[in-house]
């Protein structure tokens, strides 16, 4: 099931990143923070009512000029078009309607997405009524005033928004076929492997970065099986502020990885692993999709018998928190190991869904309590009572404990690993829940 992606849009300064903060709110994460990802965040989980969706800030860049703003606000528009299933363009009552504002409104109204007209900084909503109003006049129908700062009609426009959202989100038909995404930051080879792996050379392939076609889904089969294949590929309007193309990388990837179930990271082997990649990697991650590390270009280098273990090093050194997914050394120009790349996504879809019975999970708990005992803290032992898988895709396993205070990540950790060198769950993040229980 993929969740609704919802996008801000609007002018600098109009309160974009207030509104998404306010909404991100300070939510409490079962996972670690991913190192890397958090800093300067654009995506985050929303819950409103019984409604589950990822928010996605599109601004954040300051252009230098008039004319950049505009082109910037376009671009803005055109990815949210692109990417969002809900589009929130926010104004500013204060400043009153200007005039890229209808630009923008114009762009926006042709697109068939669902857009709300949030009208941010109305801190008074007596005194500021009228000045509303004046937003009818976008043709983007009824004005939502709110105020970020203050969270003021926040619960309304969240009503609307959550109203909007498509009315068969939850049981798209095609739901069993496995969907994978394509990831990667520019140029590293994501257009040449789908069209390696479609067996035609569709597209034209050049290396200047974000050159080709815009994402798509395309159906494979192979070995009687079918796979949706989701390509980020190739951003279509191209921007020549680099913060900004990172910036739609990172959504684009984001949108595309909500909707997949196994997330290949393809990384480029002349260059090696790079901060972005590991940006991009989390993502996956953070959102407990399965993953495969896929270093492409591997026709490109000279190597001799320690090169591929010299980069499985790298990889993990970069990407600690990740040690679950396999890695793969591919070319999309010559095709080598494509055939190996299948099973491994069929394997990951695999351990996605993979069920423990609890018996067998307590063993092994127990086992790993006595060869290392939970931590204490002034006099109190940590007493872990039991623990049982409460879900997969990502599998998510419930502890029971004493204290929770007490349960370390390290710990956890511990734990983490046990599970995995009996059950394996290899290409899948595992999350774990602790939960307090009273002694009898
Ligand atoms: N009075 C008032 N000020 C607000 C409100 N929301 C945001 N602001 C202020 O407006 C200014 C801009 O807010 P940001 O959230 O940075 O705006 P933005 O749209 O993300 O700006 P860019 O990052 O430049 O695109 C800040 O000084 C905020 O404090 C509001 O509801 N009321
Ligand atoms: N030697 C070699 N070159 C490759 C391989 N795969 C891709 N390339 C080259 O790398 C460049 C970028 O490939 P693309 O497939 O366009 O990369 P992309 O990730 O889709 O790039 P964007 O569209 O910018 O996101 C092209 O010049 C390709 O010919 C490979 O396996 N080996």
């Amino acid at each position: 099931m993929s969740k609704p992606i919802v996008a801000i849009v609007g002018r600098p300064n109009v309160g974009k990143s207030t509104l998404f903060n306010v909404l991100a709110g300070e939510k409490i994460s079962i996972v670690e923070d991913t190192p890397g990802v958090t800093r300067d965040r654009i995506y985050a989980d929303v819950t409103w009512l019984k409604y589950d969706f990822t928010i996605i800030d599109t601004g954040g860049i300051e252009p230098e000029s008039d004319d950049e703003i505009l082109k910037h606000m376009r671009t803005q528009a055109q990815i949210a078009i692109d990417t969002a299933d809900v589009i929130l363009f926010v104004v500013d009552v204060k400043q009153g309607l200007v005039d890229d504002d209808h630009k923008v409104a114009n762009m926006l109204r042709k697109a068939r997405k669902p857009v709300i007209l949030v009208v941010n900084k109305v801190d008074n909503f007596d005194k500021l009524e009228m000045d509303v109003f004046e937003f009818y006049n976008l043709g983007l129908g009824e004005p939502r005033p709110v105020s970020s700062a203050s969270k003021l009609g926040l619960g309304d426009m969240l009503d609307v928004v959550v109203e909007n959202f498509p009315p068969n989100m939850k049981d798209e038909e095609d739901d069993e076929i496995p969907k994978i995404a394509i990831i990667g930051k520019p140029n590293v080879g994501k257009s040449s492997l789908i069209n390696k792996i479609l067996g035609e050379e569709r597209v034209i392939v050049s290396n200047i970065a974000g050159t080709t076609r815009d994402a798509v889904d395309t159906l494979v089969k192979y070995n009687k099986k079918d796979f949706v294949f989701i390509d980020t590929a190739g951003l279509r309007r191209k921007s020549k502020i680099k913060e900004t193309l990172e910036r739609y990388s990172i959504i684009r990837t984001v949108a595309a990885i909500e909707r997949a179930d196994v997330a290949i990271l393809i990384i480029d082997a002349e260059e090696g692993i790079t901060e972005q990649d590991a940006k991009i990697a989390g993502i996956a991650h953070e959102r407990g999709k399965g993953a495969i590390i896929a270093v492409n270009k591997w026709d490109a280098i000279e190597k001799n018998d320690k090169t591929m273990n010299r980069f499985i090093e790298n990889i993990e050194d970069k990407l600690t928190y990740m040690l679950y997914a396999p890695k793969i050394f591919i070319s999309a120009h010559t095709g080598q190991r494509l055939n190996r790349l299948f099973e491994m996504i069929e394997m990951v879809i695999q351990n996605q869904a993979l069920r423990v019975a609890t018996g067998p999970l307590n063993d092994i708990l127990y086992e790993a309590m006595a060869l290392n005992q939970p931590p204490s803290d002034k006099g109190k032992r940590l007493k872990i009572y039991y623990m049982t898988q409460v879900s997969i895709k990502p599998p998510t396993f419930v502890i029971f404990v004493n204290d929770k205070e007490l349960m370390h990540f390290s710990y956890t950790r511990y734990i983490e690993n046990k599970v995995r060198e009996s059950f394996g769950f290899k290409g899948t993040p595992i999350h774990f829940i602790v939960r307090e229980r009273k002694e009898k």
